[in-house]
């Protein structure tokens, strides 16, 4: 056997589906993709009829073929920015309750809770595999301030083979007595917490790339004074790491936010401010931002979280996702978990289409645009485009095989269809029971029933 046909683990024969570009999908159909040991793409060959891709296996066994029919097809793994792992235990109630409110009368007593390690496995296990099942390959994770749950978090995650960010969440003012640190207890738990996952990642071979890498994650400006957003931001030039937080999401927010940071200019300078604005920051929302907060976020190179169901349900406002395009700002989807009521990025694209047509109907969000805000905008903003978001040779192998018709799924297909209204009725109509197989680093993830 040729080395090449020895490194290649997985080969995939069928349509392929992914972005190229913001304004463009490629349907690769009669495509053959390799998947080297590693779970990286090492090849893709287009346009190979049926009765002779066999030719062009450059040796590898056949056996190790994924022959797709005509319902079915492979395209990147979904990548939610921005979802809070705890709030999987209530998502779906207490919608229609501003920000503020919603916070204290529902998410920090449940979030208190959390101080159970054993209860937030039991919420996590959940929450993790429902995202897996949705297609979510990639994941930015919000947990508490809890050190033993956060740390049951990554656990869930490594078991279930999922690729994220995961932060413990920082709090040390603003905040009830129930679920609130010192600033000399949340920096030491932060960085124990950083330790704990770099600890296991050194313990993977050189040739494993680590699936779990911890982020800086103050909850909001609101529960954080500057001294302790000062040392965080220490954290993340020490660490190299990256950095989630909520911004501009409601203007009550800002308006409490404001006051509080008297000394910044606007809302977004006040993490510049204290060093948590970097091109590894992911800010969820954005929703009313002016235009020198866009420019910042631009001149830092920083992220954004398109989180447009939680954006309705708890009343925040609408985002400019246009704008942040028209800016080429990193942009990418979240769910949102639990101000959204679903982990599912399928419901994130098709609830980011409607406000987009609510704020400008002439000027809405493109299939194109949403599916690559989905797949690669999502890897942009977690700065991993050079790694996953599409397939291209040398990135790794995240992945969902969809097949349009299963039995019970949501989606009907008739003789008319193409590929392409399958994608499309996928997109519209599907769900994760659509999402016949979902592969990480090139593994295929174990999709327990739920
Ligand atoms: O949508 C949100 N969910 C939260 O948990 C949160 N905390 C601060 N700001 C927030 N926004």
């Amino acid at each position: 056997m040729s080395s090449f046909a020895s490194s290649i683990a997985k080969v995939f024969y069928g349509t392929l589906i992914h972005s190229v570009s913001v304004k463009e999908i490629e349907y690769i159909s009669n495509g053959l993709l390799f998947v080297d040991v590693h779970g990286r793409i090492a090849k893709i060959v287009r346009d190979l009829p049926r009765d002779q891709f066999r030719d062009s296996l450059d040796g590898v066994h056949e056996s190790k073929v994924v022959l797709l029919n005509d319902d079915q097809f492979v395209i990147p793994g979904f990548v939610d920015s921005h979802i809070h792992a705890p709030q999987y235990a209530y998502c779906g109630i207490g919608h229609d309750i501003p920000l503020l409110e919603w916070l204290d009368t529902l998410t920090f007593p449940h979030e208190a809770k959390f101080k159970d390690a054993a209860y937030a496995r039991q919420v996590y296990s959940k929450a993790v595999a429902r995202s897996l099942r949705n297609g979510t390959t990639s994941a930015c994770w919000f947990a508490t301030i809890h050190l033993d749950a956060t740390k049951e978090l990554v656990k869930v995650i490594e078991e279930q083979g999922q690729r994220a960010y995961v932060g413990k969440v920082n709090m040390n003012q603003n905040s009830p007595d129930f679920l609130k640190e010192t600033t000399q207890s949340s920096v030491a738990d932060t960085r124990s917490f950083i330790e704990y996952v770099n600890a296991i990642n050194a313990t993977l071979g050189l040739d494993t790339k680590p699936l779990v890498t911890p982020i800086i994650t103050p909850r909001f400006a609101i529960s954080c004074t500057p001294d302790l957003l000062t040392e965080l931001g220490k954290l993340a030039v020490e660490f190299d790491l990256p950095i989630q937080t909520h911004l501009c999401e409601n203007l009550n927010e800002i308006d409490v936010t404001l006051s509080l940071f008297p000394g910044s200019t606007t809302y977004t300078s006040v993490y510049a401010d204290h060093g948590l604005l970097t091109h590894r920051s992911i800010m969820a929302h954005c929703v009313h931002m002016k235009d020198e907060e866009f420019q910042l976020m631009k001149d830092k190179r920083a992220g954004i979280s398109h989180c447009a169901s939680s954006n309705f349900n708890i009343k925040s406002g609408m985002a400019n996702v246009r704008k942040m395009l028209e800016m080429d700002l990193k942009v990418g989807l979240g769910t949102d978990v639990a101000g959204g009521f679903s982990s599912s990025i399928l419901d994130a694209f098709r609830t980011s289409r409607t406000c987009s047509i609510a704020r400008s109907p002439d000027d809405s969000l493109l299939i194109p645009e949403l599916f690559y805000l989905a797949t690669m905008g999502g890897a942009r903003v977690m700065e991993l485009a050079d790694t996953i978001g599409n397939f291209e040779v040398g990135k790794e192998f995240d992945a969902i095989l969809v097949n349009t018709s299963v039995r019970h799924s949501p989606v009907d297909i008739f003789e008319h269809d193409t590929i392409r209204t399958k994608f499309e009725k996928y997109l519209f109509v599907g769900d994760d029971r659509n999402n016949e197989k979902v592969y990480v680093q090139g593994k295929e993830v174990r999709l327990p029933d739920l």
